[in-house]
This record gives C-alpha cells, sequence and structure tokens, in this order.
C-alpha cells in the first residue's frame, strides 16, 4: 500500500489534513498488553439494536486495563454524525464486488479508540445496522458485512493501519464472521476469538454471491462456508476462528444440542470436543445503579423504595394506567419470537384476574406487536404497549416495576434480568442460557423449566405470592440488588483466552521456523 498522509473526516464527509497520529497511543491502555481489535457491527455510543449493542460498548472498554484494544465498526450515518474530526490512517483495496474503503480513527470522549469503516456507499443511511426503517434487511448486507471482515483480517495483516497492528481479532456474530476465513486464506497466522451473542442469527445468502465475495472455490463445502447449499457467514466463523466464546455457559452447553444448535450443532461438538468453546456471561456496566441514575423518575437504593415508588408512578402516569395496589409486570425487549413475547401476550390475562398490571415497552416483528396490541385493547388502564425504541422509558420501566417477564424460547444471555434484578424488579423467567445462570429461582427471581403458557402462568403465581408478602418481596429485592454484576470477571476470562491463543499461536510459530519456514511477520 502507498504510504499514506492522515488525513481528517468531518461530520460532512469530507477529508481535510490532520495532524500525524501514527505514534498516538491510548493512554488508558494496557502498557505492555496484547493488541486486540474488538470487530462489531454495532456499538452504543454509535447505534444500537440490542444487547450486542451494550456488550460492545462495555467490553472493549473493561478490557482495556488488560489489553491494547480498539474497536471496528462500519462507518455509519450516525457514527460520521458525532461531530468530531476522523482521521483516515489507511485505505484498503476492492476484492470481487466489496468496494474500496477508507479506514477512520476517532476517539470516544474517555479515550477509546474506534476505527470507522468509511464506505458510505455502503454505510451512510438511515435506518439500522441491518435494514431499513421498515425492519427490511438491506439488498446488499452480505457485501456490507463482507467489507467488515475483509477490513478486520486486513487489520491483523498489518495493511489498514499503518501505526497499529492487533495480535488478535475479537469478533461478534456473524455481521463479521468472515474475517477468520479471510484470514486463512490468506494463510496470516493471527489468532482470532468468535464470540456468538445468538445462534439464530446466521448471515445466509446465495451460494452464487461467493464469487462476489472473493470467497474461493474450494471454501463452498462443508468443511468452509456451505450451509445447506448456501453461504453462511457464521458458518465461516466457527469453522475458521481459533476459538468461539458464547455469552453464558449454560448456553455453551445448549448449543450442542439440535434444539438449540440451529443446525450447527454438529460443528459446534467438534469444536467443543477440541475445547474452542467457552461460555463467558456478559456483566452489566456501572451506569445501570437506581442510586445515580440520571435517566430515572426518582433515585433509590435497597431498603428505599420511595424512589422507587417514584418511578412506578411515573410509569403508570405516563402509559395511562389506573393507579393501582397491585404488582406492576414489565417487558422491556425487541418483541420477536426468540423472546416469547406471544406466551406473554397469553399470559397478560391471567396477570390481570389476579389484580396486576403490564407494561410493555418495545419493538420488533409485527405479529408479536399486534397481539400485545391486541391484549392493550382489552384491558385498558391495566395493559399498555408503547411500541418504540427509548433508553429512558426503558430504565423508568425496570425501575418501576415489581416484576420482569423473559419467557424467551431461548436466551444466550440477556441483559433485561440482570438490569431488572440490579433495580429491583424479579424477572419471572424461563430457565434457559443466561436465565438459568443469572436468576436464583425464589431468591432474585422465579424460574420455570418448560416453555409453556401453564408454566408461565404457574410462576406468576408464585411472584403474586411473593408480592403478598411484604417481608419476602423486600428480602428478594434486596438479593437481587445487591449481587455483583460487573464486567470485571468476564473481561478476565477473556484475557484468559487471549493469552492462551497467543501462547498456541506462539508454539506453532516456533514449530513451523524450526521445520525449516520462514514466520510469516519476518517475511
Ligand atoms: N424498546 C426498547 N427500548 C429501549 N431499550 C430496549 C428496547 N428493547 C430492548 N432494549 C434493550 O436492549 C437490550 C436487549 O438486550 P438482550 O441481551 O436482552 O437481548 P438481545 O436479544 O438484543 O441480545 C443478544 O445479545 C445479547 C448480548 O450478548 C445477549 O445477552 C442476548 O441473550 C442475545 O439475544 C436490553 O438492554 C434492553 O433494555
Amino acid at each position: 500500500m502507498p504510504a499514506l498522509e492522515p488525513t481528517e473526516r468531518a461530520g460532512n464527509g469530507r477529508a481535510h489534513p490532520s495532524p500525524p497520529v501514527r505514534a498516538a497511543r491510548d493512554p488508558a491502555a494496557a502498557p505492555n498488553g496484547h493488541r486486540a481489535l474488538f470487530v462489531t457491527s454495532e456499538m452504543a455510543d454509535f447505534v444500537k439494536a440490542g444487547g450486542l449493542g451494550e456488550v460492545s460498548a462495555a467490553l472493549p472498554r473493561s478490557l482495556r486495563r488488560r489489553l491494547d484494544v480498539r474497536v471496528l465498526i462500519p462507518g455509519y450515518r450516525e457514527v460520521l454524525a458525532r461531530g468530531g474530526p476522523i482521521a483516515v490512517v489507511g485505505r484498503l483495496p476492492a476484492l470481487g464486488e466489496i468496494p474500496t474503503c477508507e479506514i477512520g480513527r476517532l476517539e470516544t470522549a474517555d479515550g477509546l479508540i474506534v476505527h470507522a469503516l468509511l464506505c458510505p456507499a455502503l454505510y451512510d443511511r438511515e435506518g439500522s445496522p441491518y435494514g431499513d426503517a421498515h425492519g427490511v434487511d438491506w439488498r446488499d448486507n452480505d457485501l456490507r458485512f463482507a467489507r467488515l471482515g475483509l477490513a478486520a483480517a486486513a487489520f491483523a495483516r498489518g495493511l489498514a493501519d499503518p501505526g497499529w497492528q492487533p495480535d488478535i481479532l475479537h469478533l461478534n456474530d456473524w455481521p463479521t464472521a468472515l474475517a477468520p476465513a479471510y484470514l486463512a486464506w490468506s494463510g496470516t497466522p493471527v489468532p482470532s476469538v468468535l464470540t456468538i451473542h445468538n445462534l439464530a442469527y446466521q448471515g445466509l445468502f446465495a451460494r452464487e454471491r461467493a464469487g462476489s465475495l472473493g470467497i474461493p472455490d474450494h471454501a463452498f463445502r462443508i468443511d468452509g462456508v456451505e450451509f445447506h447449499g448456501k453461504l453462511s457467514f457464521l458458518k465461516a466463523g466457527l469453522f475458521y476462528a481459533s476459538h468461539l466464546t458464547t455469552v453464558s455457559p449454560t448456553y455453551a452447553e445448549e448449543i450442542l444440542r439440535p434444539e438449540f444448535g440451529c443446525g450447527l450443532e454438529g460443528l459446534l461438538r467438534t469444536r467443543a470436543a477440541e475445547g474452542r468453546l467457552s461460555g463467558i456471561l456478559n456483566g452489566i456496566d456501572e451506569s445501570w445503579d437506581p442510586r445515580t441514575d440520571r435517566h430515572l423518575a426518582g433515585r433509590f437504593g435497597v431498603d428505599d423504595w420511595r424512589g422507587k415508588q417514584a418511578n412506578a408512578e411515573h410509569v403508570r402516569r405516563a402509559h395511562g394506567m389506573s393507579d393501582s395496589a397491585g404488582p406492576l409486570f414489565a417487558i422491556v425487549s425487541r418483541l420477536v419470537h426468540q423472546k416469547g413475547v406471544d406466551l406473554a401476550a397469553a399470559a397478560a390475562e391471567a396477570i390481570v384476574e389476579q389484580g396486576g398490571q403490564l407494561v410493555v415497552t418495545g419493538r420488533g416483528e409485527s405479529r408479536p406487536e399486534a397481539a400485545l396490541q391486541d391484549v392493550a385493547h382489552r384491558h385498558p388502564g391495566a395493559v399498555a404497549v408503547r411500541i418504540g425504541f427509548d433508553e429512558t422509558e426503558a430504565r423508568r420501566t425496570y425501575a418501576g416495576s415489581d416484576f420482569l417477564l423473559m419467557p424467551s424460547r431461548f436466551e444466550p444471555c440477556g441483559l433485561s434480568q440482570m438490569y431488572a434484578q440490579r433495580f429491583g424488579s424479579l424477572p419471572v423467567a424461563h430457565r434457559t442460557g443466561g436465565l438459568a445462570d443469572t436468576i436464583e429461582d425464589g431468591i432474585t427471581g422465579f424460574l420455570f423449566g418448560e416453555c409453556s403458557l401453564s408454566a408461565l402462568t404457574a410462576a406468576i403465581a408464585r411472584a403474586f405470592a411473593a408480592f403478598r408478602s411484604r417481608e419476602r418481596l423486600d428480602a428478594m429485592r434486596r438479593a437481587a440488588m445487591t449481587r455483583p454484576r460487573g464486567w470485571e470477571e468476564a473481561a478476565s476470562a477473556y484475557e484468559g483466552v487471549c493469552a492462551r491463543l497467543h501462547a498456541a499461536a506462539r508454539r506453532s510459530t516456533l514449530v513451523r521456523t524450526l521445520a525449516g519456514h520462514t514466520p510469516r511477520e519476518a517475511r
């Protein structure tokens, strides 16, 4: 690549010269740590569609104390519009139909370095990271996310930023999952970790697209990127990444079974048998503290329930609900099949019959949305549904509710149940994935074993019983609010995975050197 003078890209997308940035170091980064590039399709600082966006904002920050970590994200409109300067530090060539792009570098207010993939034709649009305002997937998602994976691989090869080359890639879900494949096809021995936040989203495309994405013919087979005749981004990552993680230990076991493995359980079992699959539980960030959260209508701590009551009053008023001495149940969620929203809508009848209320904040697929709105029409004042995405309302709803419904059919980790517990709202949840790992049945919430309406309503009856005993309710709230839930443990576990992969990479370089091969990095 030709030598490149850094330029700056302002919010209007125009590049202009800026002072050199090559020597700049992230002052908060670990002094001698390894260099990790965290690659993601959403980050709450700019744009989020769900839990991945929150993890992408929190985990790299938590890892900074241990590793020299940077983030790579597509240069969406929200990233370009953030106001601050974006220095251009590199340029990458086209491959197949994947267009050229520039590599931007910006710094968040707290000093985290974020690389933005600048390719306006692919990313500068009105909509979500994955689709338009109506929720329809972008037709060129294969190119958009192949571009992201290819850029991540270019970083690992030292081709993206002349001042910084990661020695590990941390990838997240299918939009980033082609990166390990591109690394393998270019013979680059840089290790990679792929975290599965949700196996159900796989990035499937027609096999005819392979050539346009620079995927070699030999890779289109079962030991490669092929999945039932289609091209699967996620399968590529599962096959080529050095290590796989999921976001809870229970989900790491569940995905080895056909009920949860989405057809990939065979490959996942192989990876698990190789010791290359582990479950690392997500944490929640420090902003989730009811004593200090500025979004709340009233702040509160353990045993100081007046602030909690202020949020309950706000939620009831804001949603046009009646005053009530009964329990307030809540749902704050993407409204999709995974989350068991249909079961929750059916269970709303039982809640109302027993004198409770249900408030819903969420958006998602049209059928679950319509099912909930239908119940709300039948029970005005007792059931309220707001379709939309609103951080402040979400936080007030966690804070004001007594119970959170999470009848998820599967749940890789789940953040909502952790937020709810921190805010003294007890989750009523299916015993699956991260819900099983973060809720103590009868102590910090209520778990039910079978994902059915009868099991859910039985758990709701247990919640009502706890609500009737003030002493029991307060003891459970106290337990839920004080469980440690930060990111430290997860950061330490990810650091452990990185250390093991580096040690293995060093061993294999040594073996290759002794066998007479020149290590690629030395060429
Ligand atoms: N309408 C709305 N308004 C405001 N906020 C809203 C909202 N709807 C949802 N949210 C917020 O979005 C987040 C959703 O996070 P989850 O982890 O529960 O689910 P998600 O399925 O998106 O994530 C996937 O990835 C994460 C991260 O690894 C896993 O925990 C999870 O199991 C997996 O399915 C929560 O913080 C919630 O408060």
